[in-house]
């Protein structure tokens, strides 16, 4: 394989493209224990078995917290900037549903650079994410994968969108129990990013994907 992608020498600014970006130690700490809060309180009501009486106080106190935070919103694919304890700094969506610090549906999934090359992450699903009974949903750890996948090429400065994701699901991936992704670039062509990880549980591979990334086509790289 021809190893011809080339990464792009800095990162593009998310604001050359017109996105407003929100440095992440600028998130205030209560909007992201809101959003722990948040979190867990979907977890809840999706298992609950209380009354009547209190479901019905429950859904005035979320209305009210709703009603509350409506006026004054991000705009859609608001970026935000992550910088890494190596330095280097990365853009990923604000609200991204796998990785995105103030989404509440998202885990968060957030991957760091692995000592064996590539990235690796831990994270826990709770029983938001359930497929078959006990189990994580095949498409959540698709999810997974594919920001993982995408996160690889991002670290090694060749950014795109996933063209093909292909997973394989080996063994069952429990709700609520620790799990480990791990995701690297294995060639590169042209524009195309070839990217294959992991998911674990207990150093057995639950899941495992290769997609194709197909970088951004950046001004000034010819289209190379
Ligand atoms: C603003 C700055 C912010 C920076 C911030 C960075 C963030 C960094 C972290 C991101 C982490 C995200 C992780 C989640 C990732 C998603 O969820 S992405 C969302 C899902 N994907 C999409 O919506 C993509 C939809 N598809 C498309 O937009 C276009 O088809 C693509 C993929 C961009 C390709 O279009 P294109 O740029 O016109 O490229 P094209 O010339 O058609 O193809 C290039 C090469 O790829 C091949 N190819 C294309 N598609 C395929 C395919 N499906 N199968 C096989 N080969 C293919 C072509 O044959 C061609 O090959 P060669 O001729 O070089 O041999």
């Amino acid at each position: 394989m021809t190893v011809d992608a080339k990464p792009v020498a800095e990162l593009p600014d998310p604001r050359d493209f017109g996105l407003s970006v929100v440095p992440e130690g600028e998130i205030p700490a209560e909007l992201a224990s809101l959003v722990d809060e948040v979190r867990s309180l979907v977890d809840t009501v999706a298992h609950t078995k209380a009354g009547s009486r209190e479901l019905a106080a429950a859904r005035e106190a979320v209305a009210a917290a709703n009603d509350r935070l409506k006026g004054d919103r991000h705009d859609i694919g608001t970026m935000v900037q992550q910088v890494w304890p190596d330095g280097r700094v990365e853009y990923g969506t604000l609200t991204n549903v796998v990785s995105g610090p103030t989404n509440a549906a998202a885990p968060p999934l957030r991957m760091e650079t692995a000592p064996e090359g590539g990235l690796r992450g831990e994270v826990v699903l709770n029983g938001t994410y359930q497929g078959p009974p006990g189990l994580v949903h095949g498409g959540w750890l698709a999810a997974l994968l594919d920001q993982a996948l995408g996160s690889a090429a991002g670290a090694e400065g060749m950014p795109g969108l996933t063209a093909n994701l292909d997973v394989n699901y080996r063994n069952p991936t429990p709700l609520n129990a620790p799990l480990e992704i791990t995701a690297r670039v294995s060639g590169t062509e042209r524009r195309k990013v070839f990217v294959s990880g992991e998911v674990r549980h207990n150093g057995q591979v639950t899941a495992e994907g290769t997609a194709l990334m197909v970088r951004m086509n950046l001004p000034g790289d010819g289209g190379a």
